[in-house]
This record gives C-alpha cells, sequence and structure tokens, in this order.
C-alpha cells in the first residue's frame, strides 16, 4: 500500500461528497474519506504486486496430469462504472517437466489480479499468460463467471445475469475433450 497516495483518494472522496449534494462536515461522513481511501488501498492493492511472483514457489513431482482448483471466490472493480463484479475463477493446468506450483499460490494469483480497476476478460487472460510464461506447462484452462454490478444496479439493470470467460492456452487450446472433461468437473457439486 506504500504507493498509494491516501490524502489525495480523501479529498476526491470529500469532493464527491459535495458535488452529489452531501455535506461532508455532518458528523456520519466526517470520517468517510478516511475509511474509503484505505477501502480503496485495499481494493487496489494488485496495482502494486505481480501476481507471476506466486509461482516462483514450483515443486518438483512427476504428474503431468491436470490439476484443477475450482470455485475460486473473488471480488474486482469493473474499470468503467469503479463497482464491483465478483464471483468465482476456476484454474486448470497440466504440468510440464514435473514443474507444479503452490495450490495456494493459484488462488493468490486470482486474488491479486482481480485488485485492480479490471475488465473479466482481462483477469482471464492474465492468469493463464502468467501460469503459461511461469510454469511451462502443456496447458492452462482459466474459467471465471461474474456477477456485474454495473448490470445490476444501474444502467441496464439486470440482476442475476452472469458473464463467463474462458480462456485456453498451450494443449488445451486444441483439445476439445480435456476441456469439456475439465468444464464437467467444474459443474461438479
Ligand atoms: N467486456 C466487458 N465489458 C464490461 C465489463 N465490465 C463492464 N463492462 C461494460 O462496459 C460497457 C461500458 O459502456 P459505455 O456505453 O461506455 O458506458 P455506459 O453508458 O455506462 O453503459 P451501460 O452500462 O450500457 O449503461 C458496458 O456495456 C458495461 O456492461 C467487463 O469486465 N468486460
Ligand atoms: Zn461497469
Amino acid at each position: 500500500m506504500t504507493n498509494v497516495d491516501l490524502k489525495k483518494i480523501e479529498e476526491a472522496v470529500k469532493m464527491i461528497l459535495e458535488a452529489v449534494g452531501e455535506d461532508p462536515t455532518r458528523e456520519g461522513l466526517l470520517d468517510t474519506p478516511k475509511r474509503v481511501s484505505k477501502m480503496y488501498a485495499e481494493m487496489f492493492e494488485g496495482l502494486h504486486l505481480d501476481p507471476k511472483e506466486y509461482f516462483k514457489t514450483v515443486f518438483n513431482e512427476d504428474h503431468e496430469e491436470l490439476v484443477l482448483v475450482k470455485d475460486i471466490p473473488f471480488y474486482s472493480m469493473c474499470e468503467h462504472h469503479l463497482v464491483p463484479f465478483y464471483g468465482k475463477a476456476h484454474v486448470a493446468y497440466i504440468p510440464r517437466d514435473g514443474v507444479v506450483t503452490g495450490l495456494s499460490k493459484l488462488a493468490r494469483a486470482v486474488e491479486t489480479t482481480a485488485r485492480r480497476p479490471q475488465l473479466q476478460e482481462r483477469i482471464t487472460s492474465t492468469i493463464a499468460d502468467d501460469i503459461m510464461e511461469m510454469l511451462n506447462p502443456h496447458g492452462v484452462y482459466v474459467v471465471i463467471e461474474a456477477e456485474h454490478m454495473c448490470m445490476t444496479m444501474r444502467g441496464i439493470k439486470k440482476p442475476g445475469a452472469k458473464t463467463i470467460t474462458a480462456v485456453a492456452r498451450g494443449i488445451l487450446e486444441t483439445d476439445q475433450i480435456k476441456r469439456a472433461e475439465i468444464l464437467s468437473f467444474i459443474q461438479m457439486k
């Protein structure tokens, strides 16, 4: 959080409150700019972290078969409206040459990548590309399902509408049978 200008966020929040017709000096709002600045520092901390770093934790294990961590919850902020979108990420890869990473590192990469002003597509492809670059696996398949508050509480107002994005890399780009198997595991309760 060292690179975040908390004072600037506080000033900006005060200005927004004034601009919408609120009184930022009334008791209930006095600490709001400070709270929001700390919240933004947390929600955007991924801007100051490199998710690729997590994949430097690797183990040598002779497993050139599927690894899937599914139902990883995440919260992100739509870069168009700065309102949340949230859902679940499913991350699958097929290791090569005995290079496997810690399971929690897949979830950490999802969290860090999500904690930026984002597009769902970009979160999906960033995770897939980072795994390809760092672990050099046979293939990667990342699937994300999310609900966007900018489509729920404003604008088109369609609560319940879900967006699915999927990115395949390596052999999973062409191996439809393997992709179908991964999707069936994702759907399993
Ligand atoms: N592709 C993509 N679009 C997104 C994402 N999050 C929000 N959007 C869309 O970004 C678009 C921005 O469209 P604009 O027309 O510039 O903004 P707007 O007038 O507020 O759009 P409406 O939401 O249709 O009212 C909207 O269609 C949003 O639904 C995302 O993760 N990926
Ligand atoms: Zn939006």
